[in-house]
């Protein structure tokens, strides 16, 4: 399912000024691909994450995944689009520190009524893939930034979603374990067919990417490379 932005106006107003985030811009963004998003600090790369997820409304224009225009839903149907279709990845993991490991990576299934027998079999197979079974119970305090990362991971897979939004997933992590995480996400989303829409400031991240685009003059401009643009 590809995802098209068609004609995205989007700003934001304080009491002082108006900050224009995107002006007329469009873009497609491949199914089952890697695009990563580049861009100086303030550009709105996280604001376009935002209208991806139907967490923010853009002011005019629209937004597909597929067949679905994202930007015709209520707010019940963003919620649940949100919750069936795109899984997130964080830069500080957002781990509910009083939920076990198992407890926050099935805690959105648990709420879309998804049946366990569907969902658990495949959480516990992920949790095995990235090395954390025998942590399910653990609580995330206890665990490293890498292995929170990783709960992080499979939480983002845990619905069977189709595109995985991914917000500086690296940035909190030291440069060894930023690349194993790096190369954990990557790996399981071509495993399991997702789209990965993934932004960072990390140039280790560009060497996974098939596409690359830089959020630039209100525009989502597709780059040879990201790493002029840092
Ligand atoms: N909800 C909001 N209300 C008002 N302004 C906002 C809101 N969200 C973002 N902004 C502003 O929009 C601009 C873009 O923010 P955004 O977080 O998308 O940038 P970014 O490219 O992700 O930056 P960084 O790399 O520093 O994280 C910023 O100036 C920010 O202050």
């Amino acid at each position: 399912m590809n995802l098209k932005l068609s004609h995205i106006d989007k700003s934001y107003d304080d009491s002082k000024t108006k900050r224009v985030i995107f002006k007329d811009m469009s873009a497609t963004l491949v199914a089952g691909k890697i695009s990563v998003i580049v861009g100086k600090s303030g550009v709105g790369k996280s604001s376009l994450l935002n209208l991806i997820s139907g967490i923010d409304l853009p002011d005019s224009g629209t937004i597909h995944v597929g067949d679905l225009c994202i930007t015709d839903f209520d707010d019940s149907e963003r919620t649940l689009f949100r919750r069936r279709r795109i899984g997130f990845i964080y830069q500080f993991f957002n781990l509910i520190p009083v939920l076990s490991v198992l407890e926050n990576i099935t805690l959105v299934a648990e709420l879309d009524n998804t049946p366990k027998d569907i969902f658990l079999p495949r959480v516990m197979a992920l949790l095995e893939t990235v090395g954390l079974a025998d942590r399910k119970n653990d609580f995330p305090d206890t665990l490293s930034g890498g292995e929170q990362q990783r709960v992080a991971i499979v939480r983002s897979l845990a619905n069977d979603p189709d595109i995985i939004l991914a917000d500086e997933p690296t940035g909190n992590l030291d440069s060894e374990t930023g690349l194993a995480v790096l190369e954990m996400i990557t790996d399981l989303v071509k495993i399991h067919n997702k789209t990965l829409i993934m932004v960072t400031h990390s140039p280790e991240a560009m060497g996974f990417a098939d596409h690359v685009y830089a959020v630039k003059d209100q525009l989502l401009v597709p780059q040879a490379s990201g790493l002029n643009v840092l």
